[in-house]
């Protein structure tokens, strides 16, 4: 089954600039323009209230894709943070409170792992990146659930991780989120150091869109 949508359009459930940015880019090549709940305004903001990631993928999907009657994909992710006993999870855009910026919650995150290391609670890992030492203060993954809602069908959940490191400052100017903190082993570089194209064959999200891809039984995914 192509993609649905393929040669047209297809709605993504969120309002984040940076997960549109890369799913524009990702779906791309299948001749897909995306179109993002900043194109709806009328849209309400929708309550994630989920305990996973899946859950909550499943939500925005089902929510747009009724109100549209058409397609939606829609994508819930976050970072989990080892030193911090897989936190703040689902909780990765409002870990620093409601409404949180992006800075307030790197900010936050780094207060948490720098408390923990004043306890003699984790030991840093030094490290490169941006031409400058770094330390690393635990081991972290990226998760990403991505849900397909299509009307009439049942809805396909699916999930990619990536792993890396928390960094104890921000490095590069990409990407979005906590993109500048996360140090990606294999690169050396922080996620908010690579280009787009790279993030995109790496990341969380590309490697659940491909697992969806191959749920669809997309061979192109393959
Ligand atoms: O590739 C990533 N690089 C850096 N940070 C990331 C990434 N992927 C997710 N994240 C962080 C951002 C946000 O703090 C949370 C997602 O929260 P999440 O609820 O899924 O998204 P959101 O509220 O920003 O937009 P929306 O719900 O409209 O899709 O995890
Ligand atoms: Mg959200």
């Amino acid at each position: 089954m192509p993609f649905p949508g393929t040669n047209k359009t297809l709605i993504i459930a969120t309002r984040n600039k940076g997960k549109t940015r890369e799913f524009a880019a990702l779906f791309e090549p299948l001749g897909i323009t995306v179109h993002s709940l900043n194109d709806y305004p009328q849209v309400p903001d929708i309550v994630e209230d989920g305990a996973t990631f899946a859950d909550n993928a499943f939500i925005k999907a089902r929510t747009v894709s009724e109100l549209f009657g058409s397609p939606a994909l829609a994508d819930d992710s976050g970072l989990c943070v080892d030193k911090l006993d897989g936190r703040p999870g689902v909780y990765s855009a409002r870990y620093a409170g409601e409404g949180a910026s992006d800075e307030s919650n790197n900010a936050k995150l780094l207060g948490e792992l720098n408390a923990l290391e004043a306890a003699g609670e984790l030991q840093a890992q030094t490290a490169s990146a941006g031409g400058r030492e770094v330390r690393l203060l635990s081991g972290a993954r990226f998760v990403c659930a991505l849900a397909l809602c299509v009307p009439g069908e049942p809805p396909v959940i699916v999930e990619g991780a990536c792993e890396g490191f928390v960094a104890d400052s921000p490095v590069g100017s990409g990407g979005f989120g906590y993109d500048p903190l996360f140090y990606v082993p294999a690169y050396g570089a922080t996620m908010a150091e690579l280009p787009m194209e790279t993030k995109n064959a790496i990341s969380h999200r590309a490697l659940a869109l491909r697992r969806l891809r191959e749920r669809l039984g997309d061979s192109a995914a393959r």
